[in-house]
């Protein structure tokens, strides 16, 4: 990691750069797969899988067979984890259901809000480095919570033309059926646009490296929702003397490792603790097998020297971090001077891991500065909220006039006449 004293405000938009790849090339070849996808659907997934994935797929669907298979390929301990997970992940989704709240706003003018699910999904579950079964966890729960009739779930294959069987049983677990070989830009342009085999959505959902990212943010110019830009993994961690260098390395690598173009940050005020964590993270890195992937995202990282914890939050601010960790004291005392992160973890013994798997909380988050204007994937990303009024007699009398007033002001005339009709007739009536 780079190490830096704490800068001038100049400097912080570059130093909160992404280690994006050239944006041009990535730019120019996802358009052009969009473009042979949208004309030539199958065979263009299926020869971008060759090219990507190097395999030759016959079938881009996942048959029954296959997933029978898959769920004797899971040991059991991992099934029970999986399923525990689920479990706070349930519990967590599910308590973000909202009651129905009908609000008298002037008496007699009842309005209220109802959510109704999007009926037809796709979920983008990555697996180029890493088969990340806990991303399908994270959007197959909420979506049946919410109601999501139709899902269907893209993956790239491996060499042998096969989806990872915890993949397989996870889907299964969330009831999703409908499962396709087929990852990258790709993967999105064919929920996008619909081909022979996948269906088109109406929302595409789920985290992936750099092609998918911008994929999807190109799905939005053909009439596509997205849930957010959720790309390379990151995480900025704030530590101070009562951190433990052992701890906070072991998380700064915990997402060092998703990819070589993860970014980690740490910031302290103390230097002391700064140097004792860079040791750490020698010493750790020598022993995680994806340690060459981890050694090129630390290239990519800093840490930073602040003269206080507010300088640090401060900075973390602006950064707007996927992932951010208050390794400090009392932890909880800095809560509300957060305002830009995309899922915050407390304390000493709240690894960001316990985030990416088990604590409930959602791992699709917004990365790349998006926490300034986006949320994590929950609940109300596979919703609508549809929201009605039920205006009575008394209650058009009662706001009637300042409507004639408003649209008349805006020259609406039908709109304002929408209104003295009804105030008319009620006047006949009485
Ligand atoms: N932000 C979040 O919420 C979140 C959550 C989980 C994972 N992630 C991130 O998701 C990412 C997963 O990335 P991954 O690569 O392991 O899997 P992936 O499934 O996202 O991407 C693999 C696919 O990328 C495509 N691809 C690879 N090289 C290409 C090239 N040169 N040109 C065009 N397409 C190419 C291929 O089609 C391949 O199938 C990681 O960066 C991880 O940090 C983010
Ligand atoms: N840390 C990732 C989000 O950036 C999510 C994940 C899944 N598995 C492991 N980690
Ligand atoms: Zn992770």
């Amino acid at each position: 990691m780079k190490q830096y004293k704490y800068p001038n405000i100049k400097d912080w938009k570059s130093l909160c750069e992404r280690p994006l790849q050239n944006q041009e090339n990535l730019s120019e070849q996802v358009k052009s797969i969009f473009d042979e996808v949208k004309i030539s659907g199958d065979k263009a997934l299926k020869l971008y899988t060759e090219k990507f994935d190097g395999v030759a797929l016959s079938s881009l669907k996942v048959s029954e067979i296959e997933i029978e298979e898959a769920k004797n390929l899971v040991s059991d301990d991992l099934k029970s984890a999986i399923k525990i997970a689920s479990e706070n992940i349930r519990k967590f989704h599910a308590s973000q259901q909202e009651e129905k709240k009908i609000i008298e706003t002037t008496e007699g003018v009842f309005c209220w809000r109802e959510s109704r699910a999007i009926e037809n999904i796709g979920i983008y579950i990555p697996g180029g480095t890493a088969p990340l079964f806990s991303t399908v966890l994270m959007l197959g729960i909420p979506a049946n919570i919410a109601g999501c009739k139709n899902i269907a779930l893209c993956s790239p294959p491996d060499k042998d033309g096969k989806i990872n069987p915890a993949i397989l049983f996870t889907a299964d677990l969330v009831g999703i059926k409908n499962i396709f070989k087929v990852g990258g830009s790709q993967a999105i342009a064919g929920l996008t646009f619909g081909t022979e085999t996948l269906p088109k959505v109406d929302k595409i959902f789920g985290p992936g490296n750099q092609y998918v990212t911008f994929a999807k943010q190109l799905a939005l110019n053909y009439n596509m929702a997205i849930d957010i830009p959720a790309g390379p993994s990151e995480v900025l961690v704030i530590a101070d003397e009562s951190s433990i260098p052992e701890f906070v390395a072991s998380d700064l690598l915990s997402q060092a490792e998703h990819g070589t173009d993860s970014q980690v940050i740490l910031l302290s005020n103390s230097e002391t603790i700064i140097n004792e964590i860079n040791i750490e993270i020698e010493r750790q890195l020598k022993e995680l097998p994806r340690h060459e992937i981890a050694k090129i995202a630390l290239q990519n990282s800093k840490s930073i020297l602040s003269n206080s914890i507010d300088e640090a939050i401060d900075f973390s601010n602006f950064y707007a971090p996927e992932h951010l960790i208050l390794s400090i004291e009392n932890a909880e005392n800095f809560t509300d001077k957060i305002t830009n992160a995309g899922s915050v973890f407390l304390g000493n013994y709240s690894p960001e891991s316990a985030g990416d798997y088990a604590s409930g909380t959602n791992h699709t988050l917004p990365t790349n500065g998006f926490a300034k204007n986006y949320s994590g994937v929950s609940l109300d990303s596979f919703v609508k909220k549809i929201t009605f009024q039920n205006i009575t007699k008394n209650g058009i009398q009662n706001i009637g006039k300042n409507i004639e007033l408003m649209a008349e002001a805006e020259e609406l005339m039908a709109h304002k006449n929408a209104v003295s009709v009804r105030l008319k007739y009620l006047e006949n009536e009485n």
